[in-house]
């Protein structure tokens, strides 16, 4: 069963203007789902139609299969069911601090005030804002602003997150952070909607995507199908994403293989096909006869063991800086991922299993991870993407740490076996949490054989 879908939604404001006309969507439960159109498409519209703030003129809107009806208990079971975070937070946030405003929503649901004060401390924990519990929300960052509004909303434990535009006035770094945030709510279980221009972010993030033109859905699919059909996107007024633009015009000059397009630049990586002799760019000083290290092959580009270092001898230097190589394999080990439960963190032991597991790379997913380790002192080479990252530094040779907890453990650790799966390739990962005395034993290296 669909856990929100619309029958034949039609709604028109006052003064005429055309809301959305005639949509129907089916969203499955634990989904994320990307809304996508140009400005004035009714994205905005449909949101409050779906959780009832905004009443359609035909066509209903189901909840669990249940139409909403428009009396004050239906509607209070809905906005406590499907919570909407606003694009501009200054529309959502109005209470003195920060506290008082994540209340609202429990308070006004009724909860008494012991359980108001554990939902909205375990949701200032979650966001990671609890230093800012006092402050007034208007002092705040953007990004800060917009985990407020999140918090105002989780706070009320919805089954359904609605988005409009997350990540619209945030810097690289605060996006990030959000969409962290948003995937650590999906694993926990939450279905979530966003609505987005922004047809990189719609590609790699979403299970699934609704084209809106014009109040209307014109397209749908997971992004690996719609995006791929450069109609769809012209009467969306959207561009291609930019890894699938790169993909294809690889293809075109044969450089990449396979049928399937990559969703992300870690599948993108996969697609490329070896030559044998290749331009390069050289530091000055390089000479003929060197050797250069360019990384790893694997599977069917791999000819005589499962992996294969590839360097590269220098045959020939042009004045440019640049130079022909010709490719030298040998086999060789892949690296490995360590993913690391912080419930189970002491610092003294993460420590030293850094040092004793000769870890190369230190990431974190999750806000609590990365509270624990800048509070360490432990440095955080990779903060975004952290999983396919790690896949990546495994796949030439790295060792990988990934701080995290609940959850995203679990996400991390099917990911990377998903990879595996898929690309043939068995990298090397274990899970350190509280099922093994790993980090007591003091000899991790050799308790843990994993990482070799
Ligand atoms: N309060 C309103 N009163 C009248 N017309 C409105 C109102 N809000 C939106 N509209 C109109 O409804 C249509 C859909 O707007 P909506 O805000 O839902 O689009 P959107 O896809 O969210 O746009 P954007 O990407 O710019 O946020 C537009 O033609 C818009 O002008």
């Amino acid at each position: 069963m669909m856990i929100l879908e619309t029958n034949d939604l039609n709604y028109s404001y006052m003064d005429g203007s055309p809301g959305v006309r005639d949509v129907n969507i089916e969203i499955k439960k634990g989904k994320k789902v990307a809304f996508v159109g140009h400005n004035g498409s009714g994205k905005s519209t449909l949101f409050l139609l779906l959780n009832g703030t905004l009443k359609p003129e035909t066509g209903e809107v189901l909840f669990n299969g249940k139409p909403i009806k428009y009396n004050s208990r239906s509607l209070r079971e809905i906005r406590k069911n499907i919570g909407i975070v606003f694009q501009n937070s200054d529309d959502q946030i109005f209470a003195p601090t920060v506290y008082q405003d994540i209340a609202f929503g429990p308070a006004n649901l009724g909860f008494s005030k012991e359980k108001t004060e554990r939902l909205v401390d375990g949701a200032l924990e979650y966001v990671g804002l609890t230093h800012l519990r006092e402050k007034p929300p208007h002092h705040l960052s953007g990004g800060q602003k917009k985990r407020v509004a999140i918090a105002g909303v989780i706070s009320m434990e919805p089954e359904i997150i609605i988005l409009d535009e997350p990540l619209s006035n945030l810097d690289p770094m605060g996006a990030d952070e959000i969409m962290d945030l948003l995937n650590e709510l999906n694993e926990a279980g939450k279905t979530i909607l966003i609505s987005t221009h922004d047809v990189d972010l719609a590609y790699r993030w979403a299970d699934y995507v609704y084209f809106l033109s014009k109040g209307t859905i014109i397209g749908e699919g997971p992004p690996q199908k719609a995006f791929n059909e450069p109609e769809l996107l012209k009467r969306a007024h959207m561009r291609q994403p930019v890894t699938l633009e790169i993909y294809h015009e690889m293809r075109r000059r044969g450089l990449a293989v396979g049928e399937k397009s990559p969703a992300s630049v870690l599948e993108l990586v996969g697609t490329l096909k070896p030559p044998e002799l290749m331009w390069v760019d050289v530091t000055p000083g390089t000479k003929v006869g060197d050797s250069l290290n360019l990384g790893i092959m694997y599977g069917e580009f791999a000819e005589h063991s499962p992996y294969e270092a590839v360097n590269a001898e220098v045959v020939y230097i042009h004045d440019d800086g640049r130079a022909i190589v010709e490719m030298k394999r040998h086999g060789i080990k892949a690296g490995g991922i360590i993913i690391f439960d912080v419930e189970y963190y002491d610092p003294a032991g993460i420590r030293q299993l850094i040092k004793s597991a000769d870890i190369e790379i230190v990431g974190a997913m999750g806000k609590k991870s990365k509270i624990i380790a800048e509070n360490d002192g432990i440095y955080l080479n990779v903060t975004s993407s952290v999983i396919d990252k790690s896949i990546l530094m495994a796949l030439c040779g790295k060792r990988c740490l990934i701080l995290t907890n609940g959850g995203m453990v679990d996400h991390a650790k099917s990911r990377i076996e998903r990879y595996a799966h898929k690309s043939g390739i068995e990298l090397n990962v274990s899970i350190i949490d509280g099922s093994n005395n790993l980090m007591e034993k003091g000899n991790i290296k050799e308790k843990y054989n994993v990482i070799t």
